[in-house]
């Protein structure tokens, strides 16, 4: 296989690891490779890898890609199939719906399409083939990340695994005599991921009443759908599905809706992912009971119960109803107790910020390590990602700590959410502890203000930032609008590298792009001690001088 081959493979999370490994495994750049990673490869014989991984998602996907860069030897034991949630029922597949019933919301936007001149008439779209893309693109990513580990000579052991002491795990796959086994390792990364949150009361039939694995196979398109959850989940579901034709009802536990989002974010998305759609609900809410029904023959019927007071208020009956409240991490079964270590309440592994498991006395059980989901620090699968990267590191002996306030976050409706940081309402939460309250402050910028929105007809959106204004320092940027979840990174890498606006707010941003809506974010920003600069759209032109000029 040529190195551009492997690269092309190996493409995923941002990492494209292996060709670089390809490479690195010359005899001269792997020594320097091993010498990096001296104390973590210390295993040499004593044990069958230097790293074992359990759970081959796209959390323990990019450890293995990055240990192995280190020289480490790496196997991973994966139960049910490379790539995990991401790959197989999350990310990959629900972009893939939202991608192709977002081109059926835009063709189906005669007004739209209209005011750029353009007629499209009597769209339609076949349900199957939609699926079909979902699926296939799951499957061959699924296959890309295999031949990626394979080809940098990881070994993929087949089974569940359980640990069974310091250093050594068991696999095994019910009814398969013929896989399965004792593995032994330098360190092991537990990186077993998470299912869907079902709460109490609401049976799956995985026909009318349904999670996420369910929904994303789009075997039907109910026409009315309650949907349990307005987080990311729900909204993305709820962008398919109204595009595609059902109307959607919200049945919502808080009081507004989505309320894991920055509120004035919230509001502003509401006001265009949801008033003007065909979607109604409910909220302050619980689902307390669900009965299926039969598709086409029996309604779904759903009890909703007042938050607050506890008593049943409405009953509603719908086609379908998609759960999609919350992940519950996948930790049965690891048999913790074996290394004096058990999972929280609610099932995830205690680990400290170098990603080290914690004892049942808080203190750290040598060479053991979980990442992604399982230990819920942030269950996105970028998050796994840097978490499985970030423990290698410390496995490396090169001490790292992942900063999670820098780790991005999107929402892929049409058009997108995207934050990093704190939500406004945290930020003054936290100031205010913190005793530096009355230095919070907020720079708000329109999508209508950008040319290169307005050319596309998409003004709807604003971008926020909350920020220090004695020292500059960004607690969070919120960005609602047309492909949000690419501007957000300027931010998040701002963070990542601890630069302040006034270190960025010089910086020049190609015109007109998107990019601009942050450019105009971070110039509107007033921090004590740093000049403020004259804004294109705020400045008024001297006579003959040009808008550019000015904002020059
Ligand atoms: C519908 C949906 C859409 C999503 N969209 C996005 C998105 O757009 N962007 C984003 O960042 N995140 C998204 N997520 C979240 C993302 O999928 C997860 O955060 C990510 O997959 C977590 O990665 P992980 O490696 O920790 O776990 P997982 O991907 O869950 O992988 C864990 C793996 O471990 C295996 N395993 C478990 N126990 C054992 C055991 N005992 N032995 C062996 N193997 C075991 C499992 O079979 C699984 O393959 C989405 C999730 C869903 C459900
Ligand atoms: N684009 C992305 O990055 C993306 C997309 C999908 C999923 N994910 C990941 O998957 C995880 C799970 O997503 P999710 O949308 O299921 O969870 P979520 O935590 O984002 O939202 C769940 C919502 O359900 C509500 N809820 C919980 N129990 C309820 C009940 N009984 N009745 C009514 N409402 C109830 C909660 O108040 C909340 O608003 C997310 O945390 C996220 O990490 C990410």
């Amino acid at each position: 296989m040529s190195g551009r081959q492997s690269l092309r493979q190996g493409q995923f999370l941002g990492q494209s690891l292996p060709c670089a490994v390809l490479e690195a495994r010359s005899v001269k750049s792997r020594t320097r490779q091993i010498k990096l990673c001296a104390q973590a490869a210390k295993a040499g014989g004593k044990y069958d890898y230097d790293l074992l991984i359990i759970g081959c998602g796209v959390g323990g996907h990019g450890a293995a890609l990055h240990a192995v860069e280190s020289g480490l030897k790496v196997a991973v034991v994966e139960g049910h199939d490379i790539g995990g949630t991401c790959v197989n029922r999350g990310c990959v597949p629900s972009k893939a719906l939202l991608a192709a019933s977002g081109r059926v919301r835009d063709m189906k936007n005669t007004m739209h399409l209209k005011s750029m001149g353009i007629q499209v008439d009597n769209v339609r779209y076949d349900r199957q083939p939609i699926a079909d893309h979902a699926n296939n693109l799951a499957a061959s990513i699924q296959g890309n990340l295999k031949r990626s580990l394979e080809a940098i000579g990881v070994d993929i052991l087949i089974g569940q695994a359980k640990l069974t002491g310091p250093n050594t795990v068991k696999y095994s796959l019910p009814g398969r005599v013929d896989v399965g086994g004792t593995v032994t390792a330098g360190d092991i990364m537990i990186a077993t991921g998470s299912v869907p949150f079902v709460p109490p009361g609401i049976p799956i039939d995985g026909k009318t009443v349904f999670t996420s694995d369910h929904a994303l196979k789009l075997e039907w398109v109910p026409d009315w759908v309650a949907i349990i959850g307005s987080g990311y989940i729900g909204l993305e579901f709820s962008d398919v599905y109204t595009a595609l034709g059902s109307e959607v009802t919200f049945i919502e536990a808080v009081d507004n809706l989505m309320p894991g989002f920055d509120k004035e974010i919230a509001r502003l998305a509401q006001r265009v992912l949801i008033n003007p759609r065909k979607i109604d609900w409910h909220t302050g809410v619980l689902a307390s009971k669900v009965t299926p029904g039969v598709p086409g023959v029996k309604p779904v019927e759903i009890e909703l119960t007042d938050f607050k007071t506890k008593e049943v208020v409405d009953k509603l009956e719908v086609d379908a109803c998609l759960v999609a409240t919350g992940r519950a991490p996948y930790t049965q079964g690891l048999n913790l107790a074996s290394v004096g270590a058990e999972v929280d309440r609610r099932g995830f592994v205690p680990v400290n910020e170098r990603m080290q498991v914690l004892d049942t006395k808080g203190k750290v059980v040598p060479h053991l390590y979980c990442i992604g989901d399982a230990n819920g620090k942030y269950m996105l699968a970028h998050a796994a990602s840097a978490q499985g990267i970030s423990a290698v590191e410390n496995i490396c002996e090169r001490p790292h700590v992942l900063n999670h306030a820098s780790v991005p976050a999107a929402c892929f409706t049409h058009p997108e959410v995207s934050f990093v940081g704190m939500t406004e309402e945290a930020a003054r939460e936290a100031a205010e502890k913190a005793g530096y309250g009355d230095k919070v402050s907020i720079s708000k910028t329109s999508f209508k203000a950008n040319s290169k929105a307005l050319a596309e007809g998409e003004g709807d959106g604003m971008a926020k930032m909350i920020y220090r204004r004695d020292t500059g320092e960004i607690l969070g940027v919120h960005i609602f609008g047309l492909h949000a979840a690419d501007l957000i990174h300027e931010a998040s890498n701002a963070i990542s590298m601890g630069s302040s606006i006034g270190d960025i707010k010089f910086n020049v941003h190609a015109h007109p792009t998107l990019s601009e809506v942050l450019d105009e974010l971070f110039k509107q920003a007033h921090v004590e001690g740093i000049p403020d600069i004259a804004l294109q759209s705020k400045v008024k032109p001297e006579k003959g001088v040009k808008r550019e000029a000015v904002a020059a």
